[in-house]
């Protein structure tokens, strides 16, 4: 089953992608225990985990990091032209450090970093080797974590309910109470927390905790697990020098403690950067130093741009490497001219595209880059411990009635989910019951009970898509989750398919008999019961049909549209703006009126309706019309069906879309990915052939360098950004 055993399932995962699987040595953390505790980790959390043994739930294994010749190309534009935002970057990442990714905006962080976790995004190509623990190895669901840039959190929950849920979903069942609840406090405090923790998360109408205290709660909730692998883009943005001052320190203690750290980083302070144990500094994509980061100073000295005595070495490495506001410079230094010509920093007299030039030039034949390469071919020949998934460690039981708990609260307490959904069906099912107000059995009543089961099945229905926005959101919180490894995809439909049917009766159980008692229609509890039902089925089917679509079209305006596009085409297939047997045949009546749920609640609901009732004539001397007769000749329905069948259809549905959300989450994990890692061989082959007047020469086939220029597929569809 999913996610329970979430390493079994990863491990099984990598075997399928034809990996070899075998455990040579099991690698010890080079720093366990080092200064574990000393500092950062707050004594409550760091104790706990001493007793329990961190190795207790991850396994006594720690993670090395390699990355070669690392390339990403990305496709910018319909034209098919690339831009190569990262170019051959060689570095690693080892147990018991902390390494620092810094460069200008745009200079490639959070590209590596998604290139290192594979998760790059759809129109991004990468090649070179990453290696973990000499091996290649899928880092998403679980292997490794990642505090991405965007804080996805559900928003109606407190910073303590949000931590607390997430520790039940991961932690071991048989772990007692306590200690979780422990656990999660002491993450609260390590994170500095501790005030805001029973402040809700906030949305877009509920004011929550602020912006820096939610990246707080983003790496609090993936440091909660102490995983073995951990990458964070940006912790300390939107924090006060203190607090990036503080969460730095807890990642180093992190480190310390045997666990590999990577984080991108802006802006550091002095006493912030002499936490970092190395630093990748990274311009226009391309390396200018990694090494040391104590040993960053003499090396720019030596590059000829030492840093002034009085500036924050991370001031000024920035300050060499951002080419950005070259022209501005050039234009201040014509209106400034002597100051500049006066100054002996060597920045004031060239250019900044220049000084890196020079740097990277400087790097690529520098004793560190030597070192650095010499290292990385040492750790990735020895092949280490295969790391699975670090992700769940709950049983599948525990994370999906962890997950239904989660998401009832969140839609019980979230005004937009369902709530203003009931009140906008009860105020169009009251204007539905006064515009068809006890409707009779009169002549003229036998188009307005058809027109007034359209409405209600076409349109009631469809104002179900007003749920989307918050299924986009559900889905982010899910995406960043899962590709954590929190949770099987399994578990997370199941819990959303329960959390949601409490508050789809109500909705519909509500509007349904206010609509079935003010029309008057078919008297009889059966007939009432069949009516509500087929409205709870068909708002359930359409739910299920946002959340398919949501599980692929992430942005909200898109999937409104998407969803608002497939259900007119469902409509106009329902049997009712044309009659069955006029729908043209090929296509639209087989298959499309079948597929559309419209079409089975309404032949349910004319005959729950109509059946049994009789109509009078047109004038009274005329003969009364029988409710089958209509049914037959007015409404072209099979009145040997009974409408119960239709209503099983209905079911069906909502299980078959359930199982398609389900499909299309797994196929954007297992099979996008595997696909785009096709078309990226494909290319790099084309581009490997170069042509020779009439001949071509298949570079990859002559060329070793080249036949062993291994190309990596991104693992991950769902891109973080
Ligand atoms: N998938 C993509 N499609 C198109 N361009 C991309 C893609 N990914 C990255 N880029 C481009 O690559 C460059 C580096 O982006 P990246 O986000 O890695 O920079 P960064 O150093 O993390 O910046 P910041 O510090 O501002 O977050 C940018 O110019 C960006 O536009």
């Amino acid at each position: 089953m999913e996610g329970g055993g979430g390493g079994g399932e990863n491990r099984a995962r990598v075997e399928a992608a034809g990996q070899v699987m075998v455990e040579i040595e099991a690698s010890k953390p080079a720093g366990n225990g080092m200064v574990a505790g000393a500092v950062g980790l707050s004594p409550l959390s760091e104790t706990l985990w001493k007793e329990r043994g961190a190795t207790e739930l991850l396994g006594d294994v720690s993670a090395r990091l390699t990355w070669k010749e690392l390339t990403v190309t990305v496709t910018v534009g319909g034209g098919g032209e690339t831009q190569t935002v990262l170019e051959g970057l060689t570095g690693y990442a080892e147990p018991g450090s902390l390494t620092a990714l810094m460069g200008p905006s745009g200079s490639g962080k959070s590209t590596l970093l998604d290139a290192l976790a594979g998760r790059l995004a759809a129109n991004a190509f990468m090649s070179g080797t990453v290696l973990l623990n000499g091996r290649k190895a899928k880092l998403s669901f679980g292997t490794a974590a990642y505090v991405t840039q965007d804080d996805n959190l559900i928003g109606t929950l407190t910073v303590r309910e949000t931590i607390s849920y997430s520790a039940r979903l991961r932690l071991p069942d048989k772990m007692p109470r306590e200690e979780k609840r422990a656990l999660v406090e002491g993450t609260i405090v390590e994170m500095g927390l501790q005030d805001c923790a029973d402040t809700v998360i906030g949305n877009w109408h509920l004011r929550g905790i602020s912006g820096g205290e939610k990246r707080r709660v983003s790496i609090a909730l993936e440091i909660l697990m102490r995983p073995r692998l951990l990458f964070l883009d940006e912790p300390t943005s939107g924090l006060d020098s203190a607090s990036a001052f503080f969460v730095t320190q807890t990642l180093r203690a992190l480190a310390r403690d045997g666990r590999t750290v990577i984080a991108s980083i802006h802006q550091p302070s002095s006493e912030v950067f002499e936490l970092f144990d190395r630093l990748f500094l990274l311009s226009g994509g391309k390396t200018v130093y990694f090494g040391q980061a104590s040993e960053a100073c003499e090396f720019f000295a030596q590059a000829g741009f030492p840093c002034p005595s009085l500036r924050n070495p991370s001031d000024h490495f920035l300050r060499c490497i951002n080419s950005d506001f070259d022209k501005v410079k050039a234009t201040l230094k014509g209106s400034i001219k002597t100051r500049f010509e006066k100054s002996d920093d060597p920045l004031e007299r060239i250019t900044t595209a220049e000084a890196i030039r020079r740097l990277i030039e400087f790097y690529r034949h520098s004793q560190y880059h030597y070192a650095a390469r010499q290292k990385v071919d040492e750790i990735s020949q020895v092949k280490g411990t295969v790391l699975d998934s670090g992700g769940s460690q709950a049983s599948f039981c525990m994370q999906a009635f962890t997950l239904t708990k989660r998401s009832f609260v969140n839609m019980s307490r979230d005004f937009g989910y369902y709530w203003l959904r009931l009140v906008i069906y009860l105020v169009v099912t009251i204007c539905i019951g006064t515009i068809y107000l006890n409707v009779g059995t009169g002549y003229s009543s036998i188009l307005a009970r058809g027109a007034c089961a359209s409405f209600v099945f076409g349109f009631v229905t469809f104002m179900s898509i007003g749920g989307f926005p918050s299924f986009v959101e559900d889905m982010k919180v899910f995406q960043r989750e899962r590709m954590n490894g929190h949770y099987g995809v399994f578990a997370f439909v199941i819990s959303n398919t329960i959390s949601a049917m409490p508050f789809l009766i109500l909705i519909t159980f509500a509007s349904g008999t206010i609509c079935y008692f003010m029309v008057r229609l078919h008297p009889g509890f059966m007939h009432y019961l069949f009516f509500v039902l087929c409205l709870y089925a068909s708002v359930t089917v359409v739910e299920s049909l946002m959340m398919a679509i949501a599980s692929v079209i992430p942005n909200f305006l898109m999937g409104i549209i998407i969803g608002a596009g497939i259900q007119g085409i469902f409509m106009l297939v329902s049997g009712y703006f044309r009659l069955p047997n006029d729908i043209p045949k090929p296509f639209w009546r087989y298959p499309m009126s079948y597929i559309s749920f419209h079409y089975w609640a309404l032949q349910g609901q004319y005959q729950n309706d109509l059946k049994g009732l009789v109509f009078d004539n047109q004038t009274p001397d005329l003969p009364k019309i029988p409710g089958e007769y209509i049914l037959e000749n007015v409404f072209q329905i099979d009145v040997n069906r009974s409408k119960w069948w239709d209503l099983t259809v209905l079911f069906s549905m909502i299980i078959i879309y359930r199982l398609l959300f389900f499909v299309m989450i797994k196929v954007s994990e297992d099979v996008t990915p595997w696909i785009r890692g096709y078309i990226a061989r494909r290319r790099l082959q084309k581009k490997s052939t170069i042509q020779y007047g009439n001949s071509s020469i298949d570079l990859a086939n002559r060329t070793p360098s080249l036949r062993t220029y291994v190309v990596e597929t991104q693992s991950s569809s769902a891109s973080t950004r």
